[in-house]
């Protein structure tokens, strides 16, 4: 029997991002290598290099989505990988900086399928080698000789501080009881689709392209960047642990205020009601209680809606392309890419 469209495309993009994953592995690893053995220690077990003892490890250093992004957009206008690649490596390293700073600020014990590195090496160390990883994205940059190379760090560096502002107003809401539909996607579109816009653009600036195509392409990403959040808060709550390498339900019992709960307790419906009184308290909410608050979720219609919502975000990200880039084969893996982002499962 044949393969269907969806398991080619899907197989496909499996492609696109072990060839990023291969792109920029030499300089994720010169760049991380070239730092103290203190921080080299935490960065290499983050990426899944090394165990916690320092001994070679074969770990899941992530899907490089992002480098694959910038990869492509490169490609989609007319450039090379080659000369990409210290961009891509830059995007991957700011990537799991923020990783790192996150799974501290939430306290989230498990990342790709291991304990998150502040379970293993302490918040402080954790928090200085996300430091490390994002000071090595910025040298990578401006020891980079390519024209592009300048506008790419004065675009990351934007980027890092939307990222931490994105991070702030999640960490805000979670206090906040009134917390409205618009600020949350606000929220995920600078803690998320921030970067994958950056990524983009950073690919188009590689390719020669000019300000204007840039912030195209930026705006494609951040679109693709939302759907991926969406998705995000989706799996968080129905995925599978085994996939995604994190426990399902934690955001839930964290009591975070993700895309599918903030559109079930704006719903006005009965059960978004019943999932604003569960979600009353301080305390993590237990086993029975975000299972009761999935149901309610789902019959307040919010699963529906963040589904619907990717779905139309891609169809934006797309709008966004078609408006400078070609048509053809050149954005195949931009758009093949953009399609795993709503398909996934990890
Ligand atoms: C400044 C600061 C701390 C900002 C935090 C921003 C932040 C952590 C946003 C979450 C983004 C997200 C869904 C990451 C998972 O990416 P992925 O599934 O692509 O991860 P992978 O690399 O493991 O595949």
């Amino acid at each position: 029997m044949g393969m269907s469209t969806l398991d080619r495309e899907g197989h496909e993009a499996a492609e696109i991002l072990s060839r990023a994953r291969l792109t920029v592995d030499p300089a994720l690893r010169t760049a991380v290598g070239s730092l103290p053995e203190s921080m080299r220690r935490i960065a290499g077990y983050h990426f899944g290099w090394l165990n916690a003892d320092g001994s070679p490890a074969y770990g899941d250093a992530g899907k490089a989505i992002r480098p694959a992004l910038v990869l492509a957009a490169a490609h989609a206008l007319g450039g090379q990988p080659g000369p990409a690649a210290p961009a891509a490596a830059a995007v991957e390293l700011v990537h799991n900086f923020t990783l790192l700073h996150d799974d501290v600020i939430d306290r989230d014990a498990t990342r790709r399928h291991r304990p998150a590195a502040w379970a293993v090496f302490g918040t402080d160390d954790a928090i200085l080698a996300g430091d490390a990883l994002q000071a090595l994205a910025f040298r990578l940059l401006t020891e980079d000789t390519h024209p592009a190379a300048n506008r790419a760090a004065t675009r990351l560096a934007e980027c890092v501080i939307e990222l931490c502002d994105g991070q702030h107003a999640d960490s805000e809401f979670e206090r906040r009881a009134d917390v409205s539909l618009n600020e949350c996607l606000a929220m995920a579109e600078a803690k998320t689709g921030a970067l994958l816009g950056c990524a983009c653009a950073l690919g188009a600036l590689y390719a020669g392209a000019d300000d204007t195509t840039a912030d195209a392409l930026d705006a494609f990403g951040r679109q693709v960047g939302l759907a991926f959040q969406l998705i995000d808060d989706l799996i968080g709550i129905w995925g599978d642990a085994v996939v995604t390498g994190k426990p399902v339900g934690a955001d839930l019992a964290a009591r975070k205020k993700s895309l599918p709960v903030v559109a079930a307790l704006r719903s006005g419906t009965l059960a978004g009601a019943e999932l604003a009184r569960i979600y009353v308290g301080g305390d993590p909410l237990s086993t029975d209680d975000v299972v009761r608050a999935a149901e309610a979720i789902e019959r307040a219609g919010g699963r529906d809606w963040a589904q619907a919502q990717a779905c139309d975000r891609m169809a934006g990200a797309i709008d966004h392309l078609s408006a400078v880039v070609p048509d053809g084969v050149a954005a195949g893996d931009l758009l093949a890419l953009a399609e795993l982002v709503t398909r996934r499962n990890r």
